[in-house]
């Protein structure tokens, strides 16, 4: 049996420096993740002028100084590289402060679109322009504090939007309602809420409406949680070579809901332990093929279809439309490497279906997604020849993983 202790998570790590920001006293966080994103999003505090005292070592505790009152710095730039959390946060922190504010971002996150987001903001009677295409980065916003109020949000593309709002609600001076339409990736909205309690706000849910109250946050002290989405290739890796992999820190009362990625493999035959603090998973040899949708939990789907080619039937991906707005269309991505390797698929708007077959060596074009890099490394444990075109792009949430995940697999198959 292998233990394998992983990162913290991207999404923990990221509200939680928000919520940290914006509260009253010093907030102690806890092994968070040390990454590509979280290091954007901490800089972006820090050009805000906000206190953040980091380590530049893995598993080191951060402690971030609150300003209820907003960022110290009146105007600054603010470069969101890839992370899409940081773009889409940052900027409701911002408007509740005075100033004038500049996000820019990679020409990949330029792409991803925050259009419902804007549009919330602009109800709300923050000025943002949009430099370039309407609903995009780089934009400038001219904070001048939020009343609050009522908004209705399109959350169909993005939850992000939706919790980007729910942080920047309590900061406000009467609260928000927020009713959405075509909510996708809940389980991100209720780690939301949940870190929010955390932070002394509680969220009330009315059906399809959100109710936050004023009042602002308090400082605590956090434990971030390890990272579900990269905790995937781990338990698809076992899945896949019949082995065994306990991940600590994930367990019956972990916030993510990428966690559920196990209950897929269960379904497809591996042997799952969801614990009180860890979860194990077992590989048995059996890999059946499955129908899923993965609407709650997308940032799996490309590790389900890198193992998908070795189950004994053909696996169909459901629902995931909004996985072609990530760090690349994920869909075309997956499909197109699969082809790679010699494995049939077939996509739609929202789908993809892959059939069974024995993959061959080829190059994975990675499109500078972290997630294709991680996903089809779990693929090279079966398949002798598999190269990755870049295999650093998974610097954006696990600078570490290859040197990890070799640790754990030992080398790709054909090269021992
Ligand atoms: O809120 C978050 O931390 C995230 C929400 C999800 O995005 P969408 O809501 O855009 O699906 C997820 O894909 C992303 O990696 C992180
Ligand atoms: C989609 C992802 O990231 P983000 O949207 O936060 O950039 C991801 O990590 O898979």
């Amino acid at each position: 049996m292998t233990t394998v202790s992983l990162p913290g998570s991207k999404s923990v790590t990221a509200r939680a420096l928000f919520l940290a920001a914006a509260a009253d006293g010093v907030t102690t966080l806890r092994r968070p993740l040390l990454a590509d994103d979280t290091d954007a999003f901490a800089e972006g505090l820090e050009r805000l002028g906000y206190l953040v005292e980091r380590g530049d070592r893995d598993g080191e505790d951060w402690r971030i100084t609150g300003r209820p009152a907003g960022p110290a710095a009146e105007r600054a730039d603010i470069m969101c590289r890839d992370g899409a959390t940081v773009a889409r946060f940052l900027p409701g922190l911002v408007a509740a402060g005075r100033g004038e504010y500049r996000f820019d971002a990679s020409d990949q996150l330029r792409r991803r679109p925050l259009g419902p987001l804007v549009t919330a903001l602009r109800e709300l009677g923050v000025r943002v322009e949009c430099e370039e295409a309407e609903g995009h980065l780089p934009l400038r916003v001219v904070a001048d504090g939020v009343k609050g109020g009522e908004l209705e949000l399109d959350a169909g593309l993005s939850s992000q939007y939706l919790t980007a709002l729910l942080l920047l609600g309590p900061l406000t001076e009467e609260g928000l309602r927020i009713t959405v339409t075509g909510l996708v990736s809940v389980p991100y909205v209720e780690i939301t809420i949940a870190m929010m309690r955390s932070f002394g706000v509680d969220v009330e849910r009315e059906g399809d409406t959100f109710v936050v109250p004023p009042g602002g946050y308090r400082a605590t002290d956090y434990p971030v949680e390890p990272d579900a989405s990269t905790a995937s290739y781990f338990f698809a890796a076992a899945a896949l070579t019949g082995r065994e992999v306990t991940v600590p820190g994930l367990g019956r009362h972990a916030l993510q809901g990428d966690l559920r990625f196990v209950d897929i493999l269960r379904e497809m035959g591996a042997e799952v332990t969801v614990g009180e603090d860890a979860t194990t998973v077992r590989g048995t040899g059996t890999l059946r093929g499955v129908t899923v949708t993965m609407r709650d939990i997308s940032d799996t789907m490309p590790t389900l279809a890198a193992i998908a080619p070795f189950a004994d039937g053909p696996v169909r991906i459901e629902d995931v439309y909004n996985t072609r707005i990530k760090e690349s269309d994920r869909l075309d991505a997956c499909a197109d490497n699969l082809g790679r390797l010699g494995i049939r698929t077939a996509t739609g708007r929202d789908w993809l279906e892959i059939h069974p077959g024995t993959p061959v060596g080829a190059e994975i074009g990675c499109r500078r997604d972290h997630r294709m890099a991680m996903s089809f490394s779990v693929t090279a444990l079966r398949t002798p020849g598999i190269t990755l075109d870049d295999p650093d792009c998974v610097k954006k949430t696990f600078p570490d993983f290859h040197r990890v995940f070799a640790e754990v697999w030992g080398p790709p198959a054909g090269t021992a």
